[in-house]
């Protein structure tokens, strides 16, 4: 079963390409960004470009200092964060 990998600013510049690369890895990524510096539209290009893996993204247009609306995130999803893995895959 598929990891859950949460990336917080997974709109922006390096997130987006993170979460691409999560995806094409195999993991499920949740996407946390309240769009301060971004678009959603970033987001919707990198499900297009993780094609079948697209389907693993899931993304929440909140503030991560939001502890309520947080903790919703967690509540609904099992995450997990595999740091040797995530370091490998940005180098
Ligand atoms: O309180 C906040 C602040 C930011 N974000 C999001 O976090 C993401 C990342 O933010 P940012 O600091 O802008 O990082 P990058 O998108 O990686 O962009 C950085 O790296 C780019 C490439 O070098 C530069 O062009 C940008 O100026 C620089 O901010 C963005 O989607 C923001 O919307 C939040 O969700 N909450």
């Amino acid at each position: 079963m598929a990891k859950n990998v949460l990336v917080t600013g997974g709109a922006g510049y390096i997130g987006s390409h993170t979460v691409l690369q999560l995806l094409l890895a195999g993991f499920k990524a949740v996407v946390v960004d309240n769009l301060d510096n971004s678009s959603e539209v970033a987001v919707q290009r990198v499900v297009e470009l993780a094609g079948e893996a697209g389907k693993n993204l899931t993304f929440h247009q909140i503030d991560l200092r939001d502890k309520e609306a947080l903790e919703k995130v967690f509540a609904a999803t099992n995450m997990s964060m595999d740091y040797p893995k995530v370091a490998e895959l940005l180098i």
